[in-house]
């Protein structure tokens, strides 16, 4: 047995023989225990599990685990060097990366100690507000005797996110993402809020891909920012929701900064001076392609049909998936351009590798969430309308004449926003001009339809790194408008389970148009139609609901950081504005290609009839002679001029014919 002083006066007794530790705390007079826990080789963590001598001394050097039997709390000494297999199927083997696993209980015995010797302070805090929340609801003084606050995450239509670090005396025990929430006397507004703690507590194990809850209390604060040490500000009830914190930030960010290189005044000047020389070395190697490996695309997907499936699994309907919502546990590290060949893959095992990694993205924001089968009129909430699904904007006659009725959220409408989702980070953006204003944009969304060529030209016109086209048929599957055709949860699981071993198989496949892949189709087991309820809708629909009182939000896009000179701006500004400007001509041209019918399939008939026009009248041989020459080089050049030249074949071919059948007649 060994004796170590520790923080605070604490003594550590070390018991190698029981493999505990007796933490004894004499100024508090607290005795805290803790038992050395195991985890298998194979490096798959297992909880609450404790194993007797013999096996720990054998597993000795790989694992230095305790837990204490108290609270639950696991200290994990080598959780930072552990790492998960990257394709792995198990749902329930991530860890935080910090060395302290503080569970629930944790916290709830904290808060309990800490009220019994704050109780005095809670009345008279409580009492300067009138409110109807319970006066020992309030913890008051709890952030600031346990936490310190390190930034300012994020802002969200309920509250603000602040990047916290929780403290006992002088140690540093983790950090976490705090949202506070203003309350104030308003009930109707705590029951919504409240429905996010309600939705997180409700998951019973630790989940990969669902944001972790850590603890809830209610505090008297300022409305907005957190009040420092004996700061004197007027205040209110508020609720602090504790989470795990994700060191990746928003998919929305990540994807529209790191990956489609926009909003250059959102990054650090370092940074900027980062992509500046990139951006030189693209430019003078003759490729900027942009975009996200299929690797990337499929495991952000699968991580998130992941997380979907767990809460459908208990009943429970996200209602606001978009990529602001969804976290990333670690930092998304930009691929060296000095190792990408010209379709913008990285060469060298390592380099691919980089450029095939994506953190592990969790569904953060609960907030909206209901169960199956709640009344969304009795949630009071609304999600996004660019991401929700167009059933849900559609409304129905009800018995009053009067009044009409929506449709009720569904597992199908998460699938049409996971859809939506997947189409964002495919192309960079969605598929409705962001300008549109709301009644506008809610009959965009009503009437939109997506197809799998309109989608694969758009891809390559826009030039990005090719992907399997098996995404583009998953994302049509999703956004269809027929509810009954939306896979759900667990299927998109599977699949892209089952695709991401194929190509992980096969990294040297020719992207979409490889013999052996699977389609899509194929991949697909029947719908099991229980987990989709039948909210279809039709044309007069649209139409008639069109006038509607919209009562859904926008997202907005805040700007954050703004770090750079004036002139570095102006630089990346000029930059930006040449690549939006190229993506708007491209978009525009595409869109102008797919007006015309898809040509492709007359090629082969326009061959022979070329020839039957050279033989049966061989006096304009050079105008038959040109027909047989576009029709040769057509086949030989890139999809959209290919298009251009047969719709000119077409042409020549009519003015041909016309001339030698009915002018001549
Ligand atoms: N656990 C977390 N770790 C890191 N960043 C976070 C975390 N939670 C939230 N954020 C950041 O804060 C932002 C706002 O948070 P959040 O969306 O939860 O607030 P909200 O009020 O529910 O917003 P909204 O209703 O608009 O969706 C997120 O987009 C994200 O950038």
């Amino acid at each position: 047995m060994s004796l170590v002083p520790y923080n605070n006066d604490s003594l550590i007794l070390k018991d190698s023989s029981s493999k505990s530790l007796m933490i004894v705390n004499p100024s508090l007079g607290e005795l805290s225990y803790f038992k050395k826990i195991i985890t298998p080789r194979n490096n798959e963590p297992k909880f609450d599990q404790f194993l007797d001598e013999e096996e720990s001394i054998t597993e000795e050097k790989d694992i230095a685990s305790y837990v204490c039997p108290q609270c639950g709390t696991e200290i994990d000494t080598s959780s930072q060097n552990r790492k998960l297999p990257k394709y792995s199927n198990n749902r329930r083997s991530s860890k935080q990366p910090s060395e302290f696993n503080l569970s629930r209980r944790y916290f709830r015995l904290l808060q309990d100690t800490f009220t019994q010797q704050a109780l005095p302070t809670i009345a008279a805090e409580s009492n300067k507000f009138p409110t109807f929340i319970p006066d020992d609801l309030f913890i008051p003084g709890y952030f600031r005797k346990f936490f310190t606050t390190l930034s300012l995450l994020g802002t969200g239509a309920r509250g603000s996110v602040f990047k916290v670090v929780h403290k006992i005396g002088d140690t540093d025990l983790g950090i976490f993402a705090l949202k506070k929430i203003s309350i104030g006397n308003d009930m109707t507004w705590f029951n919504k809020c409240i429905r996010e703690v309600k939705a997180l507590s409700s998951l019973t194990h630790r989940s990969v891909n669902l944001i972790t809850y850590n603890h809830v209390w209610l505090e008297m604060d300022a409305s907005y920012g957190l009040t420092m040490q004996n700061e004197e500000r007027e205040k209110i009830p508020c609720l602090f929701i504790l989470q795990q914190y994700c060191e990746g930030g928003n998919l929305e960010d990540c994807i529209l900064i790191d990956i489609f290189k926009k909003f250059p005044e959102k990054i650090s000047s370092e940074e900027r001076k980062k992509r500046f020389r990139q951006m030189r070395r693209d430019r003078h190697n003759g490729s900027i392609k942009l975009g996200l490996s299929t690797i990337q695309i499929l495991s952000i997907i699968r991580d998130i049909a992941r997380g979907l499936h767990e809460l459908h699994d208990i009943g429970i309907i996200h209602r606001d998936l978009k990529p602001s919502n969804l976290l990333l546990l670690g930092r998304y590290k930009v691929p060296d351009s000095r190792l990408q060949n010209d379709n913008g893959e990285v060469n060298g095992n390592d380099s691919r590798e980089q450029e095939n990694d994506f953190p592990t993205v969790v569904i953060g924001d609960l907030g909206e969430s209901q169960l199956a089968g709640e009344s969304r009129v009795g949630t009071g909430c609304t999600g996004t309308l660019e991401f929700t699904a167009p059933e849900i904007i559609i409304t129905n006659p009800s018995n009053n004449a009067k009044e009409m009725k929506y449709n009720e959220y569904t597992f199908a409408s998460d699938m049409y926003s996971l859809g939506m989702i997947c189409y964002f980070i495919v192309f960079g953006e969605l598929p409705f001009d962001p300008m549109l204003d709301i009644p506008d944009m809610r009959r965009t969304v009503k009437k939109f339809q997506v197809h799998k060529e309109d989608m694969i030209l758009l891809h390559q016109n826009k030039s990005l790194k090719p992907i399997d086209h098996r995404i583009f048929e998953l994302i049509e599957s999703l956004l269809s408008n027929d509810v009954k055709r939306r896979p759900h949860a667990k299927q998109v699981e599977e699949i892209l389970n089952h695709i991401l071993l194929e190509v992980d198989d096969d990294r040297t496949f020719s992207l979409g148009r490889r013999s052996s892949i699977t389609p899509l189709d194929d991949c697909f087991d029947e719908f099991e139609d229980e987990h989709i309820q039948k909210t279809s809708f039709n044309e007069d629909q649209v139409e008639e609901d069109d006038d509607d009182e919209d009562k859904l939000a926008l997202t907005t896009t805040r700007a954050k950081i703004n770090m750079a000179s004036e002139e570095e701006i102006e630089i990346y500004t000029k930059y930006e504005n040449h690549n939006t400007k190229s993506l708007a001509e491209n978009e525009k041209q595409s869109h102008f290609i797919s007006q015309f019918p898809n040509l492709s399939a007359y090629s082969n008939v326009l061959l022979p009839l070329a020839l039957l026009l050279l033989w049966l009248d061989p006096t304009e041989i050079i105008i038959n002679y040109f027909i047989i020459f576009l029709l040769g080089i057509s086949y030989g050049i890139r999809d959209t001029m290919a298009k251009y030249i047969k719709i000119i074949m077409l042409v020549l071919l009519i003015i041909r014919l016309s001339k030698k059948y009915i002018i001549m007649s």
